[in-house]
């Protein structure tokens, strides 16, 4: 099937002290899923949240899309209890994993998708053994860690090379992706767009969540 254009806004930069409302703000302005960056201080330098927000979030929001991107240093731990907490995609960084088949069968097994995900130094190729168990590519256009960094526009490379040899496959950006930023992506071959601050600190969200989807809209054969 041919891929679609989607934008997850991230709500790393969102008031999390306001979270359900935040995210279902996000979703009435257009968001198509939901990108939650979990983060455990050790695989990243920086501390966001586990399965039990999760968890309350979907109590709130019954129906949308969950993404989890798990920055953390060991993404077996957590499968279950964010599947329990009804994630839909969980996204895991390869970096850390030895064995990347038998953590996304367990994926898999337990009722959510596989993403994988690389950080700015890993090679694209070196995920080439698993994409018949990917769902989701993530290549990552900042150091994982903190939200409102530059975009790394020496990525795309990756992302075209995953186009050129997956034309199907869902392609995700996430890092300083925005209205400035997206023809750049979206011309590589990314489909799935991850935005936090230029979404989130928006005056009109719906606005920007268009401009996103309509610019990848325009790359997609
Ligand atoms: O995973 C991360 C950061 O590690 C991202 O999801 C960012 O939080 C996106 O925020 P912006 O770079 O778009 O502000
Ligand atoms: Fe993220």
């Amino acid at each position: 099937m041919p891929v679609q254009a989607k934008i997850g806004p991230s709500i790393l930069n969102a008031d999390l002290s306001n979270l359900a409302a935040e995210s279902q703000k996000l979703l009435d302005n257009g968001a198509d899923y939901l990108h939650l960056d979990v983060m455990d201080g050790t695989f990243v330098p920086n501390l966001t949240f586990g399965h039990p927000m999760v968890k309350s979030l979907r109590n709130k929001i019954k129906t949308a899309f969950f993404e989890t991107h798990m920055m953390v240093q060991n993404p077996e731990q957590w499968i279950e209890p964010m599947a329990d907490a009804g994630v839909n995609l969980y996204t895991f960084h390869v970096e850390p994993v030895q064995d990347v088949v038998r953590v996304s069968r367990r994926v898999q097994e337990s009722g959510m998708k596989v993403g994988l995900a690389i950080k700015p130094g890993t090679e694209v190729q070196d995920l080439e053994k698993y994409l018949s168990i990917a769902d989701v590519v993530l290549v990552m256009t900042v150091e994982p860690g903190f939200g409102g960094q530059s975009f790394m526009a020496d990525m795309m490379p990756k992302v075209k090379w995953l186009r050129e040899n997956y034309p199907n496959l869902d392609i995700e950006v996430d890092g300083g992706v925005g209205p400035k930023t997206i023809h750049c992506c979206a011309e590589a071959g990314a489909n799935m767009i991850v935005s936090g601050t230029a979404v989130v600190g928006a005056s009109d969200q719906s606005q920007v969540i268009k401009e996103l989807r309509d610019v990848v809209h325009s790359y997609l054969k």
